[in-house]
């Protein structure tokens, strides 16, 4: 499948220290993976996270979700030796931390050849270098990385993440004009269900493809959230066949619900089926 094209409802953080995680990941109903060498993993583990992460992939049984390894930036310790061993090892993209601009993710190709990569988006001039880092032709996705983002802002964490809209929409704006994935940063009350169903409601309604995640029990959620809902299905459907009614009869404009469908909203409706089967198709697998 192309990789734009799959569902990124649910991306899980594991950190590549954590021999437990990644072998409970395997059986798991996450679309994505980022397996982390950056913060889940101390400095003094660094270099063994490095090697077990890369076992871990070589056994594989990660099935067809998308395998994403985060190194530690270029300019820190360890950084150029994560990016050298992800080279090596069975992975499907690197995501890159706290990128600042088109040149750190040209540092980073050079390295890792013709490997995709996605882009944490956390650095307050990476907010402002967006459309750059999105239009690099390395560039598959951009992750959201909302903690790093609110130190950096001194922001406060509030339910409506007001402070953080305009942020988020400057991401979103780059990486739907280049066609990126983007996903939505993680929500740290991982006990916390009915915030973080608030939280995943707002980043699908923004337009995030899905969330990022820290802990199994918030991938149901996330997986609901991010997925058509049977009244959007229907709804779908509905307005495929009552534009092709009116089509017929030499006219532009049908009406569902009381509401115009125009050509547009065809396109939005098929874009929804195609989401619902591409889920469909990774469940069977
Ligand atoms: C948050 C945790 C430290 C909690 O861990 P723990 O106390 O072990 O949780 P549980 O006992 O409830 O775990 C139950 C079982 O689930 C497995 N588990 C836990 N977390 C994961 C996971 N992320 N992936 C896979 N499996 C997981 C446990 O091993 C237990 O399994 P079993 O014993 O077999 O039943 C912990 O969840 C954790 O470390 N989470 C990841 C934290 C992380 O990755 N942080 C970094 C990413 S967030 C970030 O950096 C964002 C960004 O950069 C930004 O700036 O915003
Ligand atoms: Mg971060």
């Amino acid at each position: 499948m192309d990789p734009r094209q799959r569902p990124y409802r649910s991306v899980l953080y594991i950190p590549g220290s954590k021999e437990r995680a990644l072998d409970k990941a395997r059986g798991l109903p996450v679309d994505a993976i980022i397996f982390d060498l950056e913060d889940a993993v101390s400095a003094d583990e660094k270099d063994n996270a490095r090697e077990t992460l890369k076992a871990a992939l070589a056994q594989g049984g990660y099935g067809q979700r998308t395998r994403i390894v985060r190194i530690n930036g270029l300019d820190t310790d360890w950084g150029r030796a994560d990016a050298e061993a992800v080279r090596e090892m069975e992975a499907d993209a690197v995501l890159l931390p706290k990128v600042n601009g088109p040149e750190d993710v040209d540092a980073l190709a050079a390295i890792t050849g013709d490997l995709p990569i996605w882009a944490m988006m956390e650095t307050p001039r990476g907010m402002l270098n967006a459309a750059a880092i999105a239009a690099h032709p390395k560039m598959q996705g951009f992750v959201m990385g909302t903690n790093d983002l609110a130190k950096e802002l001194q922001t406060r964490f509030r339910p409506d993440r007001l402070p953080m809209v305009t942020s988020l929409g400057l991401c979103l704006l780059a990486a739907k004009a280049e066609g990126l994935i983007i996903v939505d940063g993680v929500y740290n009350a991982f006990k916390d269900e009915e915030g973080l169903k608030a939280e995943c409601t707002q980043g699908r309604d923004m337009g995030f493809d899905g969330k990022t995640l820290i802990h199994p029990a918030q991938v149901d959620i996330a997986n609901d959230a991010f997925a058509p809902s049977e009244a959007e299905i229907d709804l779908a459907r509905r307005q495929i066949e009552a534009f092709a009614e009116v089509e017929a009869s030499g006219q532009g404009v049908a009406v569902v619900d009381g509401k115009i469908v125009e050509n547009l909203h065809v396109a939005t409706a098929r874009e929804t089926l195609a989401k619902a089967e591409a889920i469909e198709a990774l469940q069977a697998e």
